[in-house]
């Protein structure tokens, strides 16, 4: 990997409930960045901070195939959850660990140009390619970008995409490396052991048997895509371990699951 090609990493929701992972995380992102001369942006999702702040309204809310659906009068409360709360919380922990950074959404700067996925999901929205010039910019001068996954589309709606989707997207417009860090320290087999490399093949009989199933298909699928795309493995990670980083980039077997085509 060469010293300049921007890194994305995807942070899972779950991160958002832990001070001390979230503490931590930064701690050794701002080594990183004093250490390794290397762009960097964070994409997060937020699904558990959606869910709780839904319920706390007497909201309920379903997922198709590991997909919320969102209709359309929930969307301003995902927003906020998502592109406000999930994503300022993040920055204050930029801020306290001293990088400077900036809070996007994918329609910042027309990041991503996004369209509704399916009706019968609602404001679900899914990424149609984008421009990196604004990211492209603020990596340039020194700025932590740190993307939220809610998109607009061109006749300007508000549109919930899945934040694994969101950063295989944004990795492919900055054609980037890309770790994802999740609550599982990698995509688990039938019997529960780390899986160390997963081909598309072995990666679609264990969806077809339902071992790899729920956000972590739809994890899956993007990664699969963005490793054609990008033509590199793409890294599944847990954010318990942040230690972890430079192992799951240099590709090392010893952490997470690579997924390759
Ligand atoms: N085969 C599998 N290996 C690991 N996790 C799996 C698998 N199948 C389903 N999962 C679930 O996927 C979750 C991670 O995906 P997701 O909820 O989208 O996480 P994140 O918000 O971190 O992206 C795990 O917590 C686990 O419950
Ligand atoms: C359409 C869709 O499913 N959107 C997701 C966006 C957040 C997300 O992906 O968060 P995690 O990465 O924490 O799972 C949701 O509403 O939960």
């Amino acid at each position: 990997m060469s010293t300049q090609q921007p890194l994305v990493i995807k942070l899972g929701g779950t991160l958002l409930e832990s001070d001390k992972a979230l503490a931590a995380l930064f701690t050794t992102l701002k080594t990183f960045l004093d250490e390794v001369n290397r762009p960097l942006l964070l994409v997060h999702g937020g699904g558990v901070l959606v869910d709780n702040q839904l319920k706390a309204m007497g909201l309920t809310s379903t997922k198709k195939n590991g997909l919320r659906v969102t209709p359309f009068e929930q969307i301003p409360v995902i927003a906020g959850a998502l592109a406000g709360t999930a994503n300022k919380l993040l920055l204050a922990q930029a801020i306290a660990h001293e990088i400077p950074s900036v809070g996007l959404c994918l329609g910042d700067g027309g990041l991503c140009r996004v369209s509704q996925l399916d009706p019968e999901l609602g404001a679900v929205g899914q990424i149609e390619g984008g421009d990196a010039t604004l990211v492209n910019s603020l990596l340039a001068g020194g700025f932590l970008p740190i993307v939220s996954s809610i998109g607009i589309t061109f006749d300007g709606k508000l549109m919930n995409v899945n934040a694994d989707q969101a950063a295989t997207a944004i990795a492919e417009i900055l054609d980037a490396d890309l770790v994802m860090l999740s609550d599982v320290s990698g995509i688990l087999d039938g019997k529960g052991q780390r899986i160390a490399h997963l081909t598309e093949a072995a990666a679609q009989e264990l969806m077809d048997k339902n071992i790899i199933k729920d956000g972590m298909a739809v994890k899956v699928k993007a990664a699969l895509k963005a490793t054609k795309t990008l033509g590199k493995p793409v890294a599944v990670g847990s954010w318990r371990y942040p230690e972890q980083l430079l192992s799951l980039l240099a590709g090392e077997s010893e952490h997470g699951t690579r997924i390759s085509h």
